[in-house]
């Protein structure tokens, strides 16, 4: 067990059944795991998180590797296997795609109920063979990451070296438009217009890099420019370089 998870022990969130949610939905315990439920006709399937099987089992086998926009942007190279906090965790499937490439992550969430979604799909993942070593890398915070991070960073023996951003860009296209599977994590994690504050916080706090995931076409967030961006088919990364990764001793 890493420091980080002997630290974070205790700290993840536990009590599903207080957790309050926007009307309509609700959280239900099946036997596949921890399902958040809405009118199927409005937000199409229950949503849940599974490392082992589907698109992340896909990504896992034939995702490419270290050649992927995301490991690129965080610095993982040949001998270089940087460690990372994911900030905006959302359901892990970035930081899953880290830490399968070798990384250790440290996730922060703070909308309880997808952190307690997370945090069901990781505890799943560590009872499966071919996910438990990748999830063992993952420790997963629950709280506002912009405070979480100060915290640490206050805590004296903390300091990732890359930070990753994916805060949710705002929609203007009509609800209609939006993908129904999109639909009911919306409805959770809303727009993240705080997006600049918590740039600020990781700028402060990261001792090699922040990384940014953007649509494609989106400006930066708000606040200094980025020095560098990765573009991939739909969406960039910019870059927010403090200095370069050395390689692995
Ligand atoms: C677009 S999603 C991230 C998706 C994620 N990259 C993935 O691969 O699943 C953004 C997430 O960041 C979370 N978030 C945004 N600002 C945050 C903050 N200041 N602290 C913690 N979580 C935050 C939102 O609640 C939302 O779940």
């Amino acid at each position: 067990m890493s420091y980080v998870e002997s630290y974070f022990e205790g700290d993840v969130h536990r009590d599903v059944e207080s957790i309050v949610l926007p009307d309509g939905l609700r959280l239900e315990q099946r036997d596949e795991g921890l399902v958040l439920i809405g009118d199927e006709k409005r937000y199409g399937k229950p949503l849940s998180v599974d490392f082992a099987a589907g698109k992340a089992a896909h990504r896992r086998r034939f995702g490419g590797g270290r050649g992927q926009l995301v490991a690129k942007a965080c610095g993982l190279a040949k001998g270089m296997t940087p460690y990372i906090v994911d900030a905006t965790a959302g359901l892990g499937r970035d930081a899953f795609v880290l830490a399968s490439l070798g990384a250790q992550v440290l996730l922060i969430e703070r909308v309880e109920a997808i952190s307690a979604l997370l945090e069901d799909g990781l505890k799943r993942a560590s009872r499966h063979s071919d996910t438990a070593d990748i999830v063992a890398r993952m420790t997963l915070r629950h709280g506002d990451a912009a405070q979480s991070l100060a915290e640490l960073v206050a805590s004296a023996h903390f300091s990732p070296q890359v930070i990753h951003l994916d805060p949710m860009f705002p929609h203007r296209e009509k609800s209609a438009l939006v993908k129904k599977e999109m639909r009911l994590f919306r409805e959770l994690a809303g727009d993240d217009n705080d997006a600049p504050r918590l740039l600020e916080a990781a700028l402060d706090v990261a001792t090699h890099r922040v990384v940014v995931k953007r649509p494609r076409k989106a400006p930066p967030i708000t606040g200094p420019a980025p020095q560098h961006t990765l573009e991939g088919k739909t969406s960039r990364y910019d870059l927010y370089v403090h200095r370069s990764l050395k390689v692995d001793r």
